[in-house]
């Protein structure tokens, strides 16, 4: 186990007036992880976050960073040491992309051009054009502010980054890429990233643990997330998990029992198929070239392309795979390898029978 970067010592905060919106916090952070703060709206999650860059001061207890006491660092030093991610981007409006994500090498002394050499690659890092870097803020599509959001958080390479619900104001097919996007990321840059959301699901399948918050500012189950939606600590953490918990756990269960099978496949050259596709009597792949899908041909119908359902990588879970199979108009979810080329189907019956087996063997075990 890595060492933790990041402990709370009994930390209380209660603001003016208020109850406790952190009652006696003891935790600690393992170096290295996602580790995610989630709970109902009141809860506490932003302030025990802002705690730990000294944006909020706590009441009473210690917290402490790579062994020290933050207390004893100069707030700002402090803050510009960690990256720190929040919902609306937070960028500076009147600043172009390069700029807003050069900000804090520029405080920390590194020259214009260099600064924007790195800003420029970061672009890249996260996902975006570097053509983007001249535009200004409001020139981006919500998910693009976001990932911006994350390349100036990741400028000056902290080893920490706090990120206060970062997705939670994009659509879901854009929350989902940049979920994924951050967890690939994360396999590069090993941060210690503390993230807050209210969403189980965000939680679950980002975190390494997942910290659940109670209202009144206390930790109810801090665990990995497969522990907490199999085994719930209490009746809070139950309701707050939901009913979807035994879905979500597939997140956690291995899909390589699933086959991989041939799948027939059309391929379209220069806008043409190379084949019939009226003439066949079973599902057809249509793939280009480079055998990447493009979607499916209907058994007997012309050449309406129909488009595809989410694409399966082996390796993931079997949440992915049912998802794979049963988003596909075929019933068979596209296996694809690491460039996206054709590996074959999985069927939506053979993946039910895999999670049954799997729900046996649990049942067997308890
Ligand atoms: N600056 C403040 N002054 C007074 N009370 C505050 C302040 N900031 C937060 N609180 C109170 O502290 C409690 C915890 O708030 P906090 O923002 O940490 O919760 P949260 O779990 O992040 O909530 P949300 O998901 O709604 O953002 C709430 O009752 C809130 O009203």
């Amino acid at each position: 186990m890595d060492p933790a970067m990041i402990e709370f010592q009994s930390v209380t905060k209660q603001y003016e007036g208020g109850n406790p919106a952190v009652d006696s916090l003891t935790m600690s952070i393992d170096k290295g992880s996602i580790t995610v703060f989630v709970g109902p709206s009141g809860c506490g999650k932003t302030t025990s976050l802002r705690m730990i860059n000294r944006m909020v001061e706590p009441t009473s207890g210690v917290i402490t960073v790579d062994g020290r006491d933050v207390t004893t660092v100069a707030a700002a030093e402090l803050r510009r040491s960690m990256g720190y991610v929040m919902q609306s981007s937070g960028l500076m409006p009147h600043r172009s992309v390069l700029d807003n994500i050069a900000t804090v090498p520029r405080l920390n002394g590194v020259s214009k051009a260099e600064a924007r050499r790195r800003a420029t690659e970061l672009l890249d890092v996260v996902g975006l054009a570097s053509s983007l870097g001249k535009r200004y803020p409001s020139q981006l599509s919500g998910g693009q502010q976001q990932r911006v959001g994350v390349a100036r958080a990741l400028a000056a390479d902290p080893p920490i980054l706090l990120m206060d619900e970062p997705f939670s104001a994009v659509d879901p097919v854009v929350r989902d890429e940049l979920q994924q996007e951050l967890l690939r990321l994360q396999q590069d840059l090993a941060k210690t990233i503390v993230f807050v959301t209210h969403d189980i699901d965000e939680a679950t399948i980002l975190g390494d643990k997942v910290a659940v918050f109670a209202v009144g500012g206390k930790l109810a189950q801090y665990s990995t997330p497969e522990e907490i939606l199999r085994a719930p600590a209490n009746d809070f953490v139950a309701s707050f998990v939901g009913r979807d918990r035994g879905f979500r756990h597939l997140g956690f269960t291995t899909s390589d029992a699933v086959t991989i099978h041939r799948v027939p496949t059309l391929i379209v050259r220069g806008g043409q198929f190379d084949g019939d596709p009226a003439a066949v009597t079973d599902w057809q792949l249509v793939v280009d070239e480079g055998m990447r899908p493009l979607g499916w041909a209907r058994p007997g119908t012309n050449t309406d392309l129909i488009p595809g359902g989410s694409l399966f990588h082996p390796g993931e879970s079997l949440r992915r795979a049912l998802d794979s199979a049963l988003s596909s108009p075929s019933g068979q979810g596209v296996a694809v390898d690491g460039e996206g080329r054709v590996l074959g189907a999985i069927r939506a019956q053979e993946v039910l029978e895999v999670i049954e087996a799997a729900r046996q063997v649990r049942q067997a075990a308890l």
